[in-house]
């Protein structure tokens, strides 16, 4: 169904961005298998849309088909399954998910898909959950998915979960998405961490966000383990500094302006996919979140 068509009948739109890891640092495994990291946190202007649409029948239901995502492990069906215990018994909802962002690339798509069902529906489910409360919610769907409650480009700690606002300056990306993805478990798995990296302080490190200077951990295990995304870094490389984001297979590039960005694109790899994307400061939906919109 197309937005105008959804909308006819009686869906509302809602916004998920993508975002960028800045740089990435693994600082040191803990007893439950996850890591600590150090991370700075960029929203981009690249969305998924979810169609919402509530109803009184109690039921959840995914509108939309996604092959390679059962309608139960959806993050977003999940998400409004988590929210459910605090609106009425009757509260339902039909969900439609336009999936732009590509999955697996490390730019949160999925997350971002979670975090917008639980702005959205908190507000039309009447749940009155604060910010903090969902932020703590959403730490149950993943590590990546407090942020995007967050709202703000932020620095960000513990597994992903411990946020302060990170001021960034205005910047647009090249963003190439290649066809192979990876798995965020696996590319942890495969870290072979001999000691403790040493924590940076946020005070400071703003002056240091030059991307000659700034590392993702897990970049260097990726192109190791992948040839084939190794080729799409290479190439990228020859233009600027590409930077792996998150868990990867994405890269991206700081662009001088977005001409520059749509003239690389268009000689990008085959079966590659290029975004030219401008950097956010706010969530689109940071306002409906603090219950002001
Ligand atoms: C790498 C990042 O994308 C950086 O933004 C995120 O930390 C990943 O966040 P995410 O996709 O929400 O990850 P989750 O779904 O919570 O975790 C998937 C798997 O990745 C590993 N994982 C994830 C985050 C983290 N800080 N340490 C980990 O070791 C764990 O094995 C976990 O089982
Ligand atoms: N709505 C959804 N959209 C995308 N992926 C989803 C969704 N629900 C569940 N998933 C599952 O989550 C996995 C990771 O999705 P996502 O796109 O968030 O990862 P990512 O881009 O690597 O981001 P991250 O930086 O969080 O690791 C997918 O491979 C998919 O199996």
């Amino acid at each position: 169904m197309q937005a105008n068509e959804l909308k006819e009948n009686g869906y509302q739109e809602f916004l998920a961005p993508a975002k960028l890891n800045l740089f990435l640092h693994v600082i040191n495994k803990r007893l439950d298998g996850y890591h600590n990291i150090q991370t700075v946190f960029q929203l981009i202007d690249l969305y998924d849309n979810l169609f919402i649409k509530t109803n009184e029948s109690g039921l959840i239901r995914r509108t939309s088909h996604h092959a390679n995502i059962q309608e139960s492990d959806d993050l977003t069906i999940k998400a409004a399954h988590l929210l459910k215990p605090f609106a009425n018994k009757q509260s339902g909802a039909d969900i439609f998910i336009k999936k732009t962002i590509p999955m697996g690339g490390g730019l949160g798509g999925g997350s971002s898909d979670a975090a917008t069902a639980l702005i959205a529906l908190n507000a039309l489910w009447d749940c009155q959950l604060t910010q903090q409360e969902l932020q703590e919610l959403a730490l149950k769907l993943g590590a990546d998915v407090p942020f995007f409650i967050f709202g703000q480009n932020a620095w960000a700690e513990g597994i992903g979960e411990k946020l302060t606002p990170f001021q960034t300056k205005p910047q647009d990306y090249l963003v190439i998405a290649p066809r192979e993805t990876v798995s965020t478990r696996e590319v942890f798995e495969s870290l072979e961490l001999t000691k403790d990296r040493i924590p940076l302080k946020i005070a400071g490190f703003s002056n240091e966000l030059d991307p000659k200077n700034l590392v993702n951990d897990l970049e260097k295990g990726v192109l190791k383990e992948f040839k084939g995304i190794a080729l799409v870094f290479d190439w990228l490389n020859q233009f600027s500094h590409a930077k792996m984001t998150g868990s990867g297979s994405c890269f991206f590039i700081s662009l001088s302006s977005v001409d520059e960005g749509k003239k690389i694109a268009e000689k990008r790899p085959e079966h590659t996919l290029g975004f030219v994307v401008k950097g956010l400061n706010n969530h689109p939906h940071f306002n409906l979140m603090l219950g002001t919109e």
